[in-house]
């Protein structure tokens, strides 16, 4: 959500982790001109249409394709001696409710902060557009309940992450459940051809891809 602490954990785990590169949504926001004004008044920030998604897939599908190439053209050094894996964050308030991205994450997490603190929060921020008196009542808060009951009723599973807790717990645990995840996708635990896959915690997804495909034979014993 809204000031849940998103940017504020994407920066310590982008440091902390070995290849790995971020992609912010808001960078996809189109422009000024093309927001809608709504019924209310307000110009419409926090809905889907105000971003460009389909040039965000885009982006995230340059990345599946080869995250050693989108590392080295947005300088992410590489560091081949870490591990053969790649890992691309996605960061963002309106992650889960574009139906092309949703099942390619590997792992979905959400902050929430209740409604006073994200009041509160935003009340002190400086957005590149400035929020106009009212716009928190009358259009963040309702279409972030909106969108969030839709993910919610279409079964998108997410990992809530209480975004009160301090940053360095939130890093720790994040950054905990990511390298577990790593270790999971270490090569004697990958799916063998013909039986099904265990149901992984979070559905389909994409599972391991962020590992980088390499042929079988030459994959390291672990990650
Ligand atoms: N764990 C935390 N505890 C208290 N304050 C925090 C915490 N994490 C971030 N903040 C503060 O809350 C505000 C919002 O943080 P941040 O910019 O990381 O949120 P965001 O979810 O990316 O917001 P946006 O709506 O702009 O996308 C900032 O002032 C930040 O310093
Ligand atoms: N990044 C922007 O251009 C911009 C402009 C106006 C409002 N916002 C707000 O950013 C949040 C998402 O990070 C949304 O709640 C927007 O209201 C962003």
């Amino acid at each position: 959500m809204t000031n849940g602490g998103k940017t504020t954990l994407t920066n310590s785990l982008l440091k902390a982790l070995p290849n790995c590169c971020v992609i912010h949504q808001d960078d996809f926001y189109k422009p000024q001109d093309q927001i809608a004004v709504g019924e209310d008044g307000f110009k419409q920030w926090d809905v889907l249409e105000s971003l460009d998604m389909a040039a965000m897939l885009d982006t995230v599908q340059a990345w599946l394709s080869s995250p050693q190439k989108f590392a080295r053209a947005h300088g992410v050094g590489i560091q081949p001696e870490a591990s053969d894996s790649h890992i691309l964050l996605l960061e963002g308030f309106l992650l889960y409710s574009y139906k092309p991205l949703v099942d390619l994450y590997s792992r979905r997490y959400f902050l929430t902060v209740p409604y006073e603190e994200c009041k509160w929060r935003r009340s002190t921020r400086n957005y590149a557009v400035p929020d106009p008196p009212g716009l928190f009542d009358g259009h963040v808060w309702p279409m972030y309940q909106k969108y969030r009951q839709e993910m919610e009723a279409d079964g998108v599973e997410v990992v809530y992450l209480d975004g009160m807790k301090s940053r360095e717990e939130l890093f720790r645990e994040v950054l905990e459940d990511i390298q577990n995840s790593l270790l999971n996708c270490s090569p004697e635990e990958l799916p063998a051809p013909t039986p099904a896959r265990p149901a992984r915690p979070q559905g389909p997804g994409h599972g391991c891809s962020h590992r980088t495909a390499r042929p079988a034979a030459s994959q390291p014993d672990s990650v």
